[in-house]
């Protein structure tokens, strides 16, 4: 099914070496068919060890090259990925479920985080401050932080992968990675195509295995000196701990909880399509998706009934199959949390305009709901649904519906549709939240810092701001100069 079958290895990479499943190991299921699509191998804390050590000794002589160097090999995996597009998008929608269309634009978004930092990489610029002292002077560098650990999830398989790489390598680091158990095919594709680029073997391993033995291994490591996390706030906060002993630099990218906001005076179709994407890409189960739909009373209505009927008319099924707007669920667990969260809004009294039950093809597949009538004390107004249910609230005035929209733990992505412009702005910046789509709903590009605050994480990835997340300063005193 691929073009180029050796990118689909069954294997880990540990440090500069390949270690293989031989069909044992951990399975890796397509969520869509149920099927096993090949086992990864279960590695235990010495290979951890292994490749940590091994990462410890490339990032060194990877440092030292120029920028310019690491910046060409960047780009060499870039166009490698975007010359396998299609191969890297079968596989990542064998694995995830998302159909092959919006699987290809995840590697696109994802390769571009290689080609933004590839770029980025010469422009780690220093200064020089006026000095304190007529013998001083002041030099301030910028030095790559050294070992970093990622643990990554499964929703975007690629995409949360070179987000952190692209800037990690442009740096100067070395990057340990343990993928979700659910989608390590992508990863390691990503690691045989690094290999082809030119990345020194050693500076990039792929681990495999139970996450909470890798993760223990990660972060006890006084060699791992940043952990970047993607992937729930629980799962996020117990990294937090363990990172503790050992003052871990650290980047978390957690849960989100997205109000989106629609004004009476918003374009009723912008506002559609824009719901449409905030809520439903990838199924519903993105980090920024709109989690509570908040509509002005004089919109409401003529809003929901869009959107229902546009919901309506979208196919759900097999990634591969055309004409496939929503696939699969990841797995049982989340099919359940999506029945919770719709049955518990009906028990509150929420009405049901289109969906609101499993899909007639069974497993994990799920209609696309639309519901009304939502309230504060909803499953589904305080937790992230990550599935196919939009819930669609009623307000009257700005300061309820912002009020309402920061009553959460959470603050990553936040939307807002109206033509008003003082409106659009006080409203953005009376949002607690780290992004703001005004007019869209699909806000995510490398040119920009995404993350979030609250309960959604810590620092920033994309962007010029991305690069110093994985870099250390370092103040030069230079005195004696008379
Ligand atoms: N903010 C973002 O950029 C972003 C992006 C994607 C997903 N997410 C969030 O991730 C969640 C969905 O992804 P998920 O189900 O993979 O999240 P998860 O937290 O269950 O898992 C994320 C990763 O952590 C690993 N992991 C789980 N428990 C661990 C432990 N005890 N020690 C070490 N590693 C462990 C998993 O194997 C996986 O690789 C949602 O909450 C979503 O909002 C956030
Ligand atoms: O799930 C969260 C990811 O960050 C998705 S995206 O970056 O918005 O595509």
């Amino acid at each position: 099914m691929l073009d180029d079958p050796g990118l689909l290895r069954e294997a880990a990479l540990v440090g500069p070496r390949w270690i293989e499943a031989n069909g044992a190991g951990i399975p890796v299921t397509n969520p869509s068919t149920g099927a096993i699509l090949g086992h990864v191998p279960d590695l235990g804390p010495a290979e951890v060890t292994e490749a940590i050590r091994a990462a410890e000794v490339a990032q060194k002589a990877w440092a030292a090259r120029t920028a310019k160097e690491r910046s060409q090999i960047l780009r060499r995996w870039f166009d490698l990925m975007m010359t396998r597009q299609d191969d890297l998008a079968r596989i990542l929608t064998a694995e995830q479920g998302k159909p092959f269309p919006e699987a290809k634009g995840e590697i696109a978004y994802g390769a571009s985080f290689i080609e933004w930092f590839a770029e980025e990489a010469r422009r780690a610029y220093g200064e020089i401050v006026p000095g304190h002292a007529p013998d001083k002077r002041i030099l301030v560098t910028k030095q790559p932080i050294g070992v970093v650990a990622a643990i990554t999830p499964w929703n975007f398989p690629n995409a949360m992968i070179t987000r952190k790489a692209g800037p990690a390598f442009a740096a100067g680091c070395a990057m340990v990675l343990k993928p979700a158990s659910e989608t390590p095919f992508s990863a390691i594709a990503l690691a045989v195509l690094a290999e082809r680029a030119g990345l020194p073997a050693g500076l990039f391993s792929v681990l495999t295995g139970r996450s909470t033995v890798i993760g223990a291994v990660l972060t006890a490591s006084p060699v791992v000196r940043k952990l970047t996390f993607t992937g729930s706030t629980e799962v996020g906060a117990a990294l937090y701990a363990q990172c503790a002993p050992t003052i871990k630099k650290l980047g978390l990218e957690l849960g989100g909880n997205a109000p989106f906001i629609v004004f009476d005076d918003a374009d009723l179709d912008e506002a559609v399509e824009g719901a449409l994407v905030a809520k439903f890409r990838n199924n519903g189960q993105t980090c920024v998706c709109a989690n509570r739909i908040y509509v002005q009373s004089g919109i409401h209505d003529a809003f929901a009934r869009r959107l229902a009927a546009r919901v309506a008319r979208l196919k759900t099924g097999d990634g591969f199959d055309v004409g496939v707007t929503f696939g699969p669920l990841i797995d049982a667990k989340a099919v359940a949390k999506v029945q919770e969260h719709i049955e518990d809004a009906k028990a509150k009294g929420a009405q049901v305009l289109t969906g609101g039950a499993a899909h007639e093809l069974g497993g994990h597949f799920w209609q696309p709901t639309v519901l009304t009538g939502l309230t504060a004390d909803m499953a589904i107004t305080r937790a992230e649904t990550f599935g196919p249910v939009a819930p669609i609230y009623r307000f009257e005035t700005e300061a309820e519906v912002i009020a309402a929209a920061n009553e959460t733990e959470f603050g990553l992505a936040s939307y807002v549709y109206s033509r008003d412009l003082a409106r659009t702005l006080r409203v953005a910046e009376a949002l607690e939240a780290g992004m703001v789509g005004v007019n869209t709903g699909l806000i995510s590009t490398a040119e920009a810092p995404f993350g979030g605050i609250k309960a959604s994480g810590l620092g920033r990835e994309g962007s010029r701001h991305g690069l110093d997340d994985f870099m250390e300063l370092k103040y030069i005193c230079l005195g004696g100069i008379q």
